[in-house]
Formats: C-alpha cells, structure tokens, sequence
C-alpha cells in the first residue's frame, strides 16, 4: 500500500481556554490536494502551523512521510515546505539572498542553477537584486512561492497561496503548482478562502467550523450533497448552519445568496 503522506488523527489544540482545533483526523496522499475550508478563525492556519512544528499539539497524533513529527521532527523537515502571505521574508535581504539562504537551510547542492531555474520560471529574474522587503505583496507572494518550492517538497503546506495576486497571475501561479505536483506527485494541503481556486486544484475538501471538520468530499460530492451550482455557495450554508436540501427538513425553498458576503 503507498505510503500516506499525511496522517492527523484526532488532533487538538488550545490556547488556554480557546480551543481552536477539535479532535480533527484527516489524510492527505502522494499527489493528492486537499482543501482546508473556513471562515476566519476556524483553525485552518493553526492547523498548518502545527503540520509544521511551529506549534505543538495538545493532543493527537500527525504523521508526515509516515514519520511521528513531535518525535522525528527534523528527519523530515528538509522534505516538506510552505508559502504564506503572513510569513514575511527578511526584508532588508534581497530576493536573492533570500532564495540562497533558504538553499542553504535545505542543503541545495546547485544552488545557483536552482534559484536561476525558479526565478525563470516564475518570472522573478527582475526582482532578484530588489530588496524584498521593496516588493508589492503580489511580487511578495510569487517569491514566497519561489521558496516554498525550493526543495522540491514531498509535502506543501500552502496558507492563501494566491493572495494578493491580479487574476491572471492567481491563475498562471495555480496552474504552475498544478504542474509542479503532476511532476513530482507531491502532497498539498492548502487553506484558502478562494473558492474556485479550490474547485480548480482540489481532489477533497475539508470544511472547518469552529476548530471541527463539519464535512468533507470531493467538490463534486460537496456540491451534489448541497445541491448548489459552486463551492461559494456551499461555504455559506455551512457558515450559516443551513440545512442540506438532501435531508428531510430541507424541502423549503431557499433564501438568496449574497455571494461576497462571505
Ligand atoms: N497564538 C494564539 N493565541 C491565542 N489564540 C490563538 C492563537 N492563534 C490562534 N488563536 C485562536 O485560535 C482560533 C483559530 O485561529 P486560526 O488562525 O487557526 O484560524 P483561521 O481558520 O486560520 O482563520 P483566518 O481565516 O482568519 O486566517 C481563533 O479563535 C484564534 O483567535
């Protein structure tokens, strides 16, 4: 059987008497994306951060590359990474000074050819002698990408990956780590509040409300159980606790969708 990449099984967390993760399990695979959906405050970036060993769980138990990661923490960490709009790169450090020094931390043997390769890619040639602390926050985002895929990851955690970005560049980022996954089968866990961002690179879907996974499935699944035409949708009946038009209360007609009212 393959190797899950990630496991989380009955994971707490409290910031004394804020419970701000409830006794969540979920599994990610070898080339598998999984959504973590909710509204603000709903655990997912405390989730994330935990994944990460920034901060410890009060309870439960989370495997990465089947590897215990309170008890075998940096065994795996040159294996995994992330990208998030709240961590900032050292400001004062140019943008390549930033990339190598995360070689570095990661042991990149070519480094210099990586860093070329990448700002190629993601089109950062102009700004590597830019200060990065200098850059908008979309310049900001597609060097955090940058790093977050500097290693070659096994496993990418991704915190509002596209924030900040115009559309075109959101969509030419999705479709540049949609590839990086085809190539390398990596694991992404993502949390985002763009929901078609989600419908578009997402295999599963985990709805979180207040600490607790309050439902899952495919995107498709989520709609159908739903019976609504977009995952925006979806979210709102979560987040206002409406009833599911498949279950026997659900037959009323129902009321109108403020969509940007999320
Ligand atoms: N360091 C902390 N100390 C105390 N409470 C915290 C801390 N970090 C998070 N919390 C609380 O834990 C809960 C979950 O927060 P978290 O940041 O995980 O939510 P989120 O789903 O990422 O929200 P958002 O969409 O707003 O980023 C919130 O009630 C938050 O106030």
């Amino acid at each position: 059987m393959t190797q899950l990449s990630i496991e989380v099984e009955n994971l707490c967390k409290s910031f004394d008497e804020i419970l701000a993760v409830r006794n969540i399990s979920f599994t990610v695979a070898p080339g598998e994306t999984v959504a973590l959906l909710g509204g603000n405050g709903a655990g997912k970036t405390t989730t994330i951060s935990i994944l990460l060993g920034v901060l410890l769980p009060t309870s439960g138990t989370i495997r990465l590359l089947g590897q215990d990661i309170v008890r075998d923490r940096f065994p795996i960490m040159h294996r995994i990474n992330f990208s998030s709009p709240y961590v900032d790169l050292p400001r004062r450090l140019t943008v390549r000074q930033n990339l190598m020094f995360f070689c570095k931390l990661y042991g990149i043997v070519n480094a210099r050819e990586r860093i070329a390769q990448l700002s190629d890619e993601l089109e950062l040639k102009d700004l590597l002698k830019r200060q990065t602390g200098s850059l908008s926050a979309g310049q900001k985002t597609r060097v955090s990408v940058a790093k977050a895929l500097i290693n070659e990851p096994e496993i990418l955690l991704l915190d509002e990956p596209t924030a900040s970005l115009d559309p075109d560049t959101a969509d030419w980022v999705r479709s540049y780590l949609k590839a990086y996954q085809n190539r390398t089968r990596a694991a992404i866990l993502l949390a985002s509040h763009n929901m078609s961002e989600v419908e578009r690179l997402c295999d599963n879907v985990l709805m979180m409300k207040s600490g607790q996974i309050v439902d899952q499935g495919t995107p498709c699944e989520l709609l159908q159980r739903y019976s609504r035409t977009n995952l925006e949708e979806v979210f709102l009946d979560i987040a206002r606790d409406r009833n599911r038009p498949n279950t026997s209360e659900s037959t009323e007609p129902r009321e109108n969708i403020e969509v940007g009212d999320i």
